[in-house]
């Protein structure tokens, strides 16, 4: 059983203060509020699960927190330093992975070139030292590609490391898309509906993967999810939003049994 202490007494030396804390953020396309106030916290090392029906504004509150959208008001803070207004590389470096609904890999290069791009945003080389061929990049390069050899042995994905990315079955593709994310050894990952489209057999796999991951890493989760075998099995927390407004809060067991989420959410995918 994962233990996390989310709060301790007022003044204590041990205080575990949030990793992420999310706080009445606003966001609004036209007419259409895909967020209204929501807010959140996530510990570090902790799991969290962010469901909701369709349209509840899941994936727009991760497109805020990895800076692909502004909102219009409200704060996220990472490690105490606020991402609202920050561009993204930034918030890559800072130790923020994610990972897409549709998977974000580039189809015909190989498994390896795939996982390496997502070193690009968290490296320091930058256009410059790339440019002039500075020794340091050169060593950057092999420290990253080791790391990337590493990294797809523990995914079981070395044997496939030079295939090209398309041509692998869905559920490799989304380990590959996985590993993406992890090569710049996030502190927090952002994983966007990791079990759509997988066999069941496939789900229960990525589950122990990712709370392996996180237990190794110390790494936080948050993940979007409607699959709530998944969210069972891998959340120490769930938080529910429905029509951009946080519903429930709570462990998962408790969440699932809450007639506010049932009507809301469960209710209508059962
Ligand atoms: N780029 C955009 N332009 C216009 N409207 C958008 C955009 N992104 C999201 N929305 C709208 O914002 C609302 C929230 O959408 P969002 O995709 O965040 O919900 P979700 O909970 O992730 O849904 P799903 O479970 O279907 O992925 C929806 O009404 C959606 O149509």
């Amino acid at each position: 059983m994962r233990i996390i202490r989310l709060e301790t007494e007022p003044g204590s030396p041990l205080v575990l203060r949030p990793l992420l804390e999310v706080d009445d953020i606003h966001l609004s396309f036209g007419g259409v509020r895909a967020l209204d106030g929501p807010g959140l916290t996530v510990a570090p090392g902790e799991i969290v699960g962010l469901i909701g029906p369709n349209g509840a504004g899941k994936t727009s509150l991760f497109n805020c927190i990895s800076g692909l959208y502004a909102p219009d008001s409200g704060s996220i803070r990472f490690a105490g330093e606020e991402l609202v207004g920050m561009p993204r590389h930034r918030i890559a470096r800072l130790g923020i992975g994610r990972t897409f609904q549709n998977l974000g890999l580039i189809p015909r290069l190989p498994v390896l070139h795939n996982v390496l791009a997502g070193t690009y945003r968290t490296t320091r080389g930058g256009f410059w030292a790339t440019a002039l061929a500075l020794p340091q990049v050169a060593r950057d390069e092999e420290r990253a590609t080791s790391d990337a050899l590493k990294l797809l042995h523990s995914l079981d994905l070395l044997d496939v490391a030079l295939e090209p990315v398309g041509t692998l079955p869905f559920g490799t593709q989304k380990r590959v898309e996985l590993a993406r994310a992890l090569i710049g050894e996030p502190r927090l990952l952002l994983v966007d509906e990791p079990a759509n489209g997988l066999v069941h057999s496939e789900v229960m796999e990525l589950a122990d993967t990712i709370r392996r991951l996180a237990g190794e890493r110390n790494m936080a989760v948050l993940v979007v999810e409607h699959h709530m075998g998944l969210v069972r099995s891998i959340c120490d927390r769930v938080v529910v939003l429905d029509f951009g407004k946080l519903l429930a809060e709570g462990r998962p067991r408790e969440v699932a049994n809450d007639p506010r989420v049932v009507e809301a959410y469960l209710g209508t995918a059962a």
